[in-house]
């Protein structure tokens, strides 16, 4: 942990580190790829941009040292009460979260749900490591941390800041797989941008969020399980069929198309349903909202339709669902609330 000299007029903002690519190191400049992740600690991290201690009286902490496609419900949950300890403090305004970018979208979707608090969550990454030339990680967390210390940000739900660009947890997905324009919101769109040093927002969240929610963590030492089916032309429902049996009690759908589902994967999900499993269909598409009783009968078969959530944000919404119920109605009405 290190604390940076206190002023009366800068925001307090925590910086929680979690690993990924913006702690990464690779062998020369210009690594850009096959680099090592999650090596520097948070204290190198803020070392590394002295103009944080310009915008914000920044400390940090380590949550976890891991390349995120690592991240674990056991890491949500650790860093999700962290989070809520911390904002319920005083002395604490807002809270940046260094990240990998792999399943960057899904911690943020997580945090947007169960944080309680309307002070700023900003999740940050980057595409480079540290070493490469042209590194983002560094304007990035300069940037993310004026967002946490902002009031523009207040009440928008967690945020994501990368390559001059905010985004809603909700809504913010990986699109591309090396380069540093790979988050977006397709056909939602950004919440702002920076320009300089000023973070200017054109727009906010409907859904509901944060402290809005109804889901609490405080209590949980785990989530239920929750797996994907990915489907795809010749697909039997071997999938489902082995998800079930160990022991999923949800499963999302990544259908084709408009969350299509094959005739060969129904007596699978049947026979997952008779065992209790709740099946949300989402798409592997990745755009779009699912109708209900589109290209399945969601009312006959007890599915949930995932509106416009991807599959991995699906299976966040429904874990934390079936924390409250296992009823296919009441987490439809989820599904379309946040
Ligand atoms: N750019 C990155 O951060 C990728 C890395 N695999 C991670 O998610 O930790």
């Amino acid at each position: 942990v290190c604390f940076a000299e206190a002023t009366d007029k800068l925001p307090n903002v925590k910086i929680l580190a979690t690993g990924g690519t913006i702690a990464g190191a690779g062998a020369t400049n210009t690594t850009t790829v096959g680099y090592t992740a999650a090596v520097a600690p948070v204290e190198a991290l803020i070392n590394n941009v002295p103009e944080l201690k310009k915008v914000a009286n920044v400390s940090g902490e380590q949550i976890s040292q891991i390349a995120s496609e690592n991240m674990s419900n056991e890491v949500w949950l650790k860093l999700g009460k962290r989070v809520n300890q911390l904002l319920a403090q005083d002395d604490v305004d807002g809270i940046v979260i260094t990240h990998g970018t792999d399943t960057l979208e899904e911690t943020a979707y997580f945090l947007n749900l169960v944080v309680k608090s309307d002070k700023p969550v900003v999740l940050v990454g980057s595409m480079r490591p540290p070493t490469a030339m042209s590194a983002d990680g560094m304007l990035n967390l300069y940037r993310a941390t004026i967002l946490a210390g902002s009031k523009e940000a207040v009440g928008k739900g967690v945020l994501v800041m990368l390559n001059d660009t905010i985004h809603s947890g909700r809504d913010v997905t990986k699109t591309i797989t090396d380069r540093v324009d790979t988050f977006k919101a397709p056909e939602i769109g950004p919440l702002g941008f920076f320009t300089g040093d000023k973070p200017v927002f054109y727009r906010a969240p409907l859904r509901k969020h944060t402290a809005a929610t109804e889901f609490d963590i405080s209590h949980l030492n785990e989530l239920p399980r929750v797996d994907i089916a990915y489907h795809y032309a010749g697909n039997t429902g071997v999938v489902i069929e082995a998800l079930t049996k160990a022991g999923a009690k949800g499963i999302v759908h990544a259908g084709t198309g408009n969350g299509s589902i094959g005739k060969a994967e129904y007596p699978a999900i049947e026979a997952a349903q008779k065992k209790g499993v709740v099946i949300v269909r989402s798409a592997r598409v990745g755009n779009g909202i699912i109708a209900r009783n589109g290209e399945a009968n969601d009312d006959k078969y007890n599915f949930v339709a995932a509106d416009s959530l991807n599959p991995q944000k699906a299976r966040i919404l429904l874990m934390l669902a079936l924390t409250k119920t296992d009823n296919p109605q009441e987490i439809q009405k989820m599904f379309w609330e946040y």
